[in-house]
C-alpha cells in the first residue's frame, strides 16, 4: 500500500499553479497575490492631526495648566480634505480636525478635551511637546516601499493595503473552482423525500463547504446515479470550468463502483489504495492536463477526512502556495485508543483547553459512516502507522479542524 506521504507527494508534483489574473480588490479578497506591490507614495502622505483640537506652537503652550491657561487667537479650522495651504505664527492656532494636514509653523496639537473649545479664543490647559499628536508623512511606509509580497494571500487587511497604496486593480493567483460531483444511485436531494434503500447527499454538501473553508469557491454541480457513461460525462463536462474536481463514491471494490471503472487508464488516473484509516481507496490524477480530479471514497467521513489531508495541500499548490498541515497541536488522550498496525490513522475527537494544556477525547463512533461523531468533533487524531496501543494520558498529535 501506498503511503500517505507519498500520495501527497504525487498529488503535489501533479498539481501546477493557476496562470495570475489581473481582477478588482474586491474580487482579489482569498487570492494569492502574483506581484510585489510597492507603494507610490509616503503613508500617511502628509503630516496630519491624530485629534481634533488645536494646531499650536509648542513653544506658546509649554506653561499652560489648568490653573494657568493660556490663551491663542484661532484663525480659523482645517478640516480632513481640506486643499487650501494653511499656516500659522506664534501666538495664534488653528481649530484641526483628524485626518487634516498640519498647518506651517505649527509643531503639536492639543486635544479640545484639554481647552474650553473656543472659536475665535481659546484657552489651553495643557502643555504639548513638540510632535504632540502629529501622524508625520511616511512614518507608515515610505514611497517605494514593498508592502506587500508576492505570494501573499490577501485576506481583508491586505485588501485594505492595496487601496490605502492607491491600488485598484492587482495581478493575483484566483480562488480555485472546485467542483464537487457525488456518485451514488442511492442518493437523493436534501429536502426530497427517501424511499425504501436512499440516503440523502452528505458528501455534495459537506465537500464544497470544506472546499469553501479552505479559501476555494466550492460548486456543487449536483448527484450522479452509477451510471459510467454518465459519470464520465459529467466529469467531462465540468473540467473546462473547474480547477479542481473532486467526486465521491464508487472507487472500492464493489461491482456498481463506476467512478474507478470509467477513469482507469484516462489521462494520468490512478487508483490506490493508500495506508490510512479512513480513506483506504483513493484515486487522483489528471484528465485534461489542468485541473486535478480527486476521487474521495464515499463514506461520508471518509471524504471529509481524505479532503482534509489531500485537497487542501492541492489547492494551496493551486495558487502557488506551499503545502501546510491543519493547525497542529499537541495534546493529552482522556481516554485510552487502539489502532490498526500499518495505516495511518485519523481518530476524530474534541480538543479542549483544561487547566493549562490541551486534552483531547476521542469521539464515541470511529466508523467511516458515523457522520454525527465527526460532527461533533473539532479534531483530527494522528496516530502513526506503527502504533496500535494509546494509553490516558499519552502525549498525541492532533489536527485542528476549520
Ligand atoms: N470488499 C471491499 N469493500 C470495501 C472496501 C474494501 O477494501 N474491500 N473498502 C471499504 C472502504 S474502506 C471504503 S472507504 C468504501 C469506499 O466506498 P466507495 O468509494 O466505493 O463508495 P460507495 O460504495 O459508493 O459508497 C460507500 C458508502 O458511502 C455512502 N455514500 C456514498 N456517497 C455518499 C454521499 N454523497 N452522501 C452520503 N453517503 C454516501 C454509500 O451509500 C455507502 O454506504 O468501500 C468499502 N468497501
Ligand atoms: O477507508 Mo474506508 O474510508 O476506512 O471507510
Ligand atoms: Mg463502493
Amino acid at each position: 500500500m501506498k503511503t500517505v506521504d507519498e500520495h501527497i507527494a504525487d498529488i503535489l508534483a501533479a498539481t501546477r499553479p493557476l496562470p495570475p489574473l489581473e481582477v478588482g480588490l474586491l474580487e482579489a479578497v482569498h487570492g494569492v497575490l502574483a506581484e510585489p506591490v510597492t507603494a507610490p507614495v509616503d503613508l500617511p502622505p502628509f503630516d496630519n492631526s491624530a485629534m481634533d483640537g488645536y494646531a499650536v506652537f509648542s513653544s506658546d503652550v509649554a506653561g499652560a495648566s489648568e490653573t494657568s491657561p493660556v490663551t491663542l487667537s484661532v484663525v480659523g479650522d482645517i478640516a480632513a480634505g481640506d486643499q487650501d495651504a494653511h499656516a500659522i505664527r506664534s501666538g495664534l492656532c488653528a481649530r484641526i480636525m483628524t485626518g487634516a494636514p498640519v498647518p506651517a509653523g505649527a509643531d503639536a496639537i492639543v486635544p479640545v478635551e484639554q481647552t474650553d473649545g473656543g472659536t475665535a479664543k481659546v484657552a489651553i490647559r495643557q502643555a504639548a511637546e513638540p510632535g504632540r499628536y502629529i501622524r508625520r508623512s511616511g512614518e507608515d511606509v515610505t514611497a517605494g516601499q514593498t508592502v506587500l509580497e508576492a505570494g501573499t494571500r490577501l485576506g481583508a487587511a491586505q485588501i485594505g493595503m492595496l487601496a490605502a497604496v492607491g491600488r485598484g486593480r492587482v495581478s493575483v493567483r484566483p480562488r480555485p473552482r472546485v467542483v464537487v460531483l457525488s456518485t451514488g444511485s442511492e442518493l437523493v436531494e436534501p429536502g426530497g423525500t427517501v424511499g425504501p434503500g436512499q440516503i440523502w447527499d452528505a458528501n455534495g454538501f459537506a465537500l464544497t463547504a470544506a472546499a469553501t473553508e479552505a479559501g476555494a469557491v466550492g460548486f456543487r454541480q449536483g448527484m450522479i446515479g452509477d451510471d459510467p457513461r454518465g459519470v464520465l460525462a459529467a466529469i467531462e463536462e465540468q473540467l473546462g470550468f473547474a480547477d479542481l474536481v473532486i467526486t465521491s463514491g464508487g472507487v472500492s471494490m464493489g461491482a456498481r463502483d463506476v467512478v474507478k471503472e470509467v477513469l482507469s487508464g484516462l489521462g494520468t488516473m490512478r487508483f490506490e489504495q493508500v495506508a490510512m484509516r479512513p480513506g483506504k481507496p483513493q484515486g487522483f490524477g489528471l484528465l485534461d492536463d489542468r485541473a486535478p480530479v480527486f476521487t474521495l471514497p464515499g463514506n461520508p467521513v471518509s471524504a471529509f477526512v481524505s479532503f482534509q489531508i489531500f485537497v487542501r495541500p492541492a489547492l494551496r499548490a493551486l495558487q502557488g502556495l506551499p503545502p501546510e498541515p491543519l493547525p497542529t497541536v499537541a495534546a493529552r488522550l482522556a481516554s485510552p485508543i487502539t489502532s490498526p498496525s500499518g495505516l495511518r490513522h485519523f481518530l476524530r475527537g474534541d480538543l479542549r483547553h483544561r487547566d493549562g494544556a490541551y486534552e483531547v477525547t476521542p469521539a464515541e463512533g470511529q466508523g467511516s459512516h458515523q457522520i454525527f461523531a465527526l460532527s461533533a468533533s473539532n479534531c483530527l487524531i494522528v496516530v502513526g502507522e506503527d502504533v496500535t496501543e494509546l494509553s490516558e494520558g499519552d502525549q498525541v498529535e492532533v489536527l485542528r479542524l476549520p
